[in-house]
């Protein structure tokens, strides 16, 4: 009886979209059925010791990796775990909570596997890290993006002036490129969200997404909706094998009746994990309460790999069932 669940680690810096992904896939694949972990958590000091010790929390020996990678292998094995809690509105820490074990749960019929969805800075980090997980994502919208998301994010949500943001990137720089953006060799998934040419700042759903897929994932068969797109809209929908990996790019000039057919094609592919999968409330984001399907499509794109990785992993006996 499996008891395992699926281990997906998604990792990309402060600002890039990590939870919008992350909340959509809960969504998809059953809220109730999903724990989902910020790293944020895990950091080792507040806001006020951070800046007495001139550290950021992108730096590694500013949170505690060694409970992190405890606390994913705990949850891997389908076990409960003691979480801290950072509060991004006091810059401090709350008391800890208990998180249940993530273990299958019954339709009556078969047990369901729960999901399992660590988000944040750190979490491809480390081999103990990224070996627990089924699939790995790294999200890396171009830098213009993440910066713009950034400082809305922070000054809207996390009591910051914009200068203070901008001031924050710019001293977290050397960090970014020493500990973050050297995770994205890491990934089994790219996702990167950019400007196409013409775009109007006050239409974010009509942002674009390149997709970069490794060779060792499991072919997703797009053949009918790359068809149909080349026919009358050929910039629509692109896919291109390279050497390193399939690059799937999806134009946020997207038609909603062209992303429905290519939501209907990957829903085909996922098997009896389908049922009890819910689409319809994948693709939204904060700003404006906008909705896209390249989002969409990128968070069902995550959600058809991680079954499929998880399936392979369970067949080749690197995951065993409890
Ligand atoms: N695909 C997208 N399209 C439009 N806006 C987006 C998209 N993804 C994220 N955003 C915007 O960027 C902001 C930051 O995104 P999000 O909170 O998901 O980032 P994060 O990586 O989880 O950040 P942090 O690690 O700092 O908590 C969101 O509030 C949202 O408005
Ligand atoms: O990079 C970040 C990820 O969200 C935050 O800045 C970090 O977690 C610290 O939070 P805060 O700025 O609220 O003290």
């Amino acid at each position: 009886m499996p008891h395992r669940p699926f281990m997906l680690g998604l990792a990309g810096d402060s600002g890039a979209g990590k939870t919008t992904i992350s909340t959509g896939i809960a969504r998809l694949m059953g809220q109730e059925r999903t724990t989902n972990i910020c790293v944020d958590d895990y950091h080792k000091y507040d806001r006020k010791q951070r800046a007495e010790r001139n550290i950021t929390p992108l730096n590694p020996a500013c949170n505690h990796m060694d409970i992190l990678e405890q606390h994913v292998r705990l949850l891997a094995m389908g076990e409960p775990i003691l979480k801290p809690i950072y509060n991004h509105s006091t810059g401090t820490f709350d008391p800890p909570v208990y998180v249940p074990p993530p273990r299958a749960v019954s339709d009556g019929n078969r047990m369901i596997p729960r999901v399992v969805v660590l988000e944040g800075l750190l979490t491809l980090f480390s081999p103990a890290m990224r070996e627990r997980y089924h699939l790995k994502v790294y999200v890396d919208p171009e830098e213009e993006l993440r910066r713009e998301w950034k400082i809305k994010r922070d000054v809207a949500k996390r009591g910051y002036t914009p200068e203070q943001v901008v001031a924050d990137i710019e001293r977290r720089m050397p960090d970014s490129q020493a500990y973050i953006w050297p995770q994205k060799e890491h990934a089994d998934i790219v996702v990167r969200f950019y400007r196409p040419l013409g775009y109007d700042p006050e239409r974010p759903g009509t942002l674009s997404v390149r997709i970069k897929l490794k060779h060792s994932l499991p072919r997703l068969d797009l053949t009918e909706v790359l068809h149909s797109a080349y026919e009358d809209e050929p910039t629509v929908l692109r896919l291109e094998t390279r050497k390193e990996a399939d690059i799937l790019d999806i134009s946020g000039g997207l038609s909603p009746e062209k992303a429905a057919v290519f939501e209907r094609l990957i829903w085909e592919q996922l098997g009896p994990h389908a049922e009890h999968f819910n689409p319809e409330l994948i693709g939204t984001f904060w700003d404006k309460g906008g909705h896209s399907y390249p989002l969409a499509l990128s968070q069902l794109i995550i959600a058809y790999y991680l079954v499929h990785m998880r399936e392979q992993a369970v067949q080749h006996g690197v995951l065993s069932y409890a």
